[in-house]
């Protein structure tokens, strides 16, 4: 069994996992993707997990934000129980309270970065005006203030993915779910989006839980943990984490990037 939990000094965690176990089926042959896995994710951190391709990052991501259901064990987010949850349900608590970042950037073709934004917005019953403050407060604080009205198919792919940064950060959520946000970007685009991801969790208090295997994010993570074939193998706080990022000696603020 593998076991990683600990209690977040402001109490509740913002994920925990117990014994969560998921296997799928191809044919007539069913592998274990993960293994009784426990872990905590502790509130207001970016938790990076790592690991090998195909060791169960995405489908324990999936589990965690209720995207998948496990097989057997417990998945609670913000104390709620996933797993005792209806499908309907469980759309309505991603839609309050969590955002998603995912490798393919997910834009509408037809959209300006400005539409992608309010969208969702729009879905969770707000006001005109405040999806709109939202949406350029956002879009602004991932340095696309300028570029808001433009098309996905006129960005490069580092504004798209900061585009549906933006459009996660926009909901304000207490939770953010990012999948692999940089393996489609070069060195450079990278770095942005791991720096910004970096400063909604300092400047919001956002628990960011990434998966990836980009090295480049280790040192920008409050809590890394490896895994290996549906297994924690270690969990540890990389040393760069206990100081602050290079121009973070300033408190961030919305508009700050
Ligand atoms: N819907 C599915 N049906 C069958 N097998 C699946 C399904 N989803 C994932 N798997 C398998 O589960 C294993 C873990 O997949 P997962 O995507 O979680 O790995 P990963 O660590 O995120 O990999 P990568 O880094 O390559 O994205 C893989 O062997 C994959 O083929």
């Amino acid at each position: 069994m593998s076991t990683i939990a600990s209690t977040s000094a402001s109490g509740t965690p913002a994920l925990q996992a117990r014994s969560v176990r998921k296997s799928f089926v191809s044919g007539r042959l069913q592998s274990t993707v993960l293994h009784d896995l426990t872990l905590d994710v502790h509130t207001g951190e970016l938790t990076l997990i790592s690991g090998p391709s195909g060791c169960g990052k995405s489908t324990l991501l999936a589990i965690l934000s209720g995207l998948q259901p496990a097989d057997g064990g417990d998945v609670r987010a913000l104390g709620h129980e996933l797993s005792g949850m209806s499908t309907r349900a469980l759309e309505s608590f991603r839609l309050q309270h969590t955002g998603f970042v995912f490798q393919g950037f997910n834009l509408f073709p037809a959209l300006t970065a400005l539409e992608q934004v309010e969208l969702p917005l729009s879905y969770m019953g707000l006001a005109k005006e405040v999806v709109r403050k939202r949406a350029v407060e956002s879009l602004e604080e991932v340095g696309l203030g300028p570029r808001m009205r433009l098309l996905p198919a006129e960005l490069s792919g580092g504004e798209k993915q900061r585009v549906a940064i933006a459009r996660a950060l926009a909901k304000e959520p207490e939770l953010l779910f990012a999948d692999e946000p940089t393996s489609a970007l070069d060195a450079a685009n990278g770095q942005i989006v791991i720096d910004i991801l970096h400063r909604i969790a300092r400047a919001h208090g956002t628990t960011v839980l990434c998966v990836s295997h980009d090295p480049r994010l280790v040192h920008h993570a409050d809590r890394v943990l490896a895994m290996e074939d549906g297994r924690i193998l270690s969990d540890h706080v990389p040393p760069a984490a206990a100081f602050p990022l290079q121009g973070e000696s300033q408190p961030p603020t919305r508009s700050g990037y």
